[in-house]
């Protein structure tokens, strides 16, 4: 068969195939159809000629199009999908890898023979047509060095046995391509759902094998496999791209729009099935603060919510060292691995400048150095995410409360110069900090906004006045708005460095852009 006949009869022989039933959607699981398609392609004489021909760039270009497409129809995702998510989902090699690992396995048959006519033949090879680029030899001898394989000479002197040949040839092919795909998604911003740890070329990932076989759970795999990918089409997306002609409304409540966070998290009439699947989720909550009375009350409100043994509480002073690393310890000990530290503690008290800063700065920064000890990669844990809680005090001067100022500008300069530490990506530490506007907690008191009452400590009446007017101007975020920015930064898994204000005017923003690197 000629290498063109070859080419094109495969492609044929794949769209039929997928056309009558091989396809994931028509209810065949989808490894089993991955797998039944690879065997066919392999089977036909496709490989036996791209082995030794020499492809035109069209032929290639098509080739790897052609293939890469096969793979997207199969996990019906849409063509703006990412590649390195179409290969890295299904575990997938890549046509060009399908062939090299051909091209291995037949050199290896030829070097490891023992027949002497072959073998002098390859010597006479080796000899008279490196340079030649055409020539197979030339051509493997680049295989083996792009994955840092043995050289045909080593391969000729110590063939190693069949088994330990195919299985390190494996290996390095999938140790090759998963970086390279793992690299070429480093900075996709679909993809910020998408847990990398679980993505490998030779291993599918669970989205696929957590389902069974029926039509309905496949197509269910599809529509998560879009979530994933960044590729579902939410109303809120609909609505953008039609220019404000369709509803951003969800249509399954009609109350709000719909978007992920709304369909993951609040959307009420998705609550029954996210109670089902949330309940195998374990939330761990180790609680702290110096109030052990206001802490144990919120315990017994968590303890009803997530279970007695799934949380605790500890008090602790953060301004005392020992105080703050028992908090650690002990929620070391009860759960055995901590990945979020959020450093909340804050006062307002104009009228104790060395309380304030040790507080709400010195504070921050110990529980930040503690949580980079506990949850560091390189120090025994599994890498986390810090948030310290800063506020739009800390981005912008306020007159009348210059220390809790002062105090909250450090925050946000602390935060942004431990994000750039280099050493953040190998202990998989992120960093980030929250800066809400005025929010209607316990530290906004009543007396902010009680024409009657007294100022509060360290405050003069002209102060207070003064306060009033700014809360008047910027108005008073609810805790939910301000816990809606707090959800966002730790989900989004590429925004270490990232400052975020919630205000009541222009909602959740990220401030300062996106954190650069290193710049000294
Ligand atoms: N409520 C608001 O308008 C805003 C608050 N923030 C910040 O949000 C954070 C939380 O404040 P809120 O919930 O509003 O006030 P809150 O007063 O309810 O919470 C602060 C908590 O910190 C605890 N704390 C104080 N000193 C401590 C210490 N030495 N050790 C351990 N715990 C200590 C307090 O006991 C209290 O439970 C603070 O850092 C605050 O500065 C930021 C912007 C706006
Ligand atoms: C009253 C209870 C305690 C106060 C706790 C706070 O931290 C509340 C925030 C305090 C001051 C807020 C100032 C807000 C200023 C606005 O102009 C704001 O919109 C500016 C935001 C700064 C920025 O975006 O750069």
């Amino acid at each position: 068969m000629c290498k063109s006949h070859t080419h094109h009869t495969v492609q044929l022989l794949v769209s039929y195939t997928q056309e009558s039933g091989l396809h994931g959607t028509n209810g065949l699981n989808l490894q089993t159809s991955y797998k039944n398609l690879s065997e066919l392609r392999h089977s036909t004489a496709f490989c036996m000629a791209w082995r030794f021909y020499h492809l035109t760039r069209s032929k290639w270009t098509s080739s790897h199009a052609f293939h890469k497409k096969n793979l997207r129809n199969f996990q019906s995702m849409p063509a703006r999908t990412a590649t390195g998510a179409v290969y890295l989902i299904l575990g997938a090699l890549t046509i060009e890898a399908e062939i090299h690992k051909r091209q291995l396995s037949f050199l290896y048959n030829i070097v490891s023979c023992d027949n002497s006519t072959i073998l002098d033949l390859v010597d006479r090879q080796l000899i008279m047509n490196m340079d030649n680029q055409q020539s197979f030899f030339c051509k493997v001898a680049g295989t083996l060095a792009m994955y840092d394989l043995p050289s045909i000479d080593s391969l000729k002197q110590q063939p190693p046995s069949k088994l330990k040949w195919k299985l390190s040839v494996k290996m390095a092919l999938q140790k090759y391509w998963t970086k390279f795909f793992l690299e070429e998604i480093e900075s996709k911003t679909t993809l910020v759902h998408l847990d990398r740890t679980l993505l490998k070329i030779g291993s599918v990932h669970p989205v696929w094998t957590s389902l069974s076989s029926t039509i309905s759970d496949v197509k269910k795999g599809a529509v998560k496999n879009r979530l994933l990918t960044g590729t579902y089409l939410f109303e809120s997306n609909k609505h953008k791209f039609s220019g404000g002609k369709e509803s951003s409304l969800c249509r399954l409540c009609g109350t709000s729009n719909e978007d992920i966070t709304h369909f993951l998290l609040l959307c009420p009439a998705l609550h029954q099935q996210r109670k089902a699947l949330f309940s195998n989720l374990k939330a761990l909550v180790c609680l702290c603060d110096i109030d052990s009375e206001e802490g144990l009350k919120t315990l017994k409100r968590f303890q009803t919510t997530f279970g007695n043994e799934n949380v605790m509480f500890v008090k602790c002073d953060v301004t005392d060292h020992d105080s703050f690393e028992n908090v650690f310890k002990q929620a070391k000990r009860k759960f055995g691995v901590l990945d979020i530290v959020v450093n909340n503690a804050g006062l307002l008290a104009e009228d104790n400048m060395r309380k304030t800063m040790m507080v709400n700065s010195i504070g921050v920064i110990e529980g930040t150095q503690l949580a980079t000890h506990y949850l560091n990669k390189e120090s025994g844990g599994q890498g986390g995410v810090v948030v310290n809680i800063s506020s739009t005090a800390g981005l912008t001067p306020v007159f009348y409360m210059p220390i809790y100022v002062a105090s909250k500008y450090s925050i946000v300069g602390y935060t942004r110069s431990v994000s750039q530490n280099p050493a953040n990506k190998e202990r998989g530490m992120r960093y980030t900090c929250l800066c809400p506007a005025f929010t209607d907690t316990t530290m906004f008191d009543k007396k902010w906004s009680d024409e009657g009452e007294e100022p509060p400590p360290g405050f003069s009446e002209e102060e207070k006045k003064g306060a009033l007017h700014l809360i008047e101007a910027t108005g008073v975020n609810t805790v939910e708005e301000v816990v809606k920015g707090f959800m966002t930064l730790l989900e989004v898994d590429d925004n270490n460095g990232a400052v975020m204000t919630v205000t009541k005017k222009h909602g959740i923003q990220y401030r300062h852009g996106k954190p650069l690197s290193h710049k000294l």
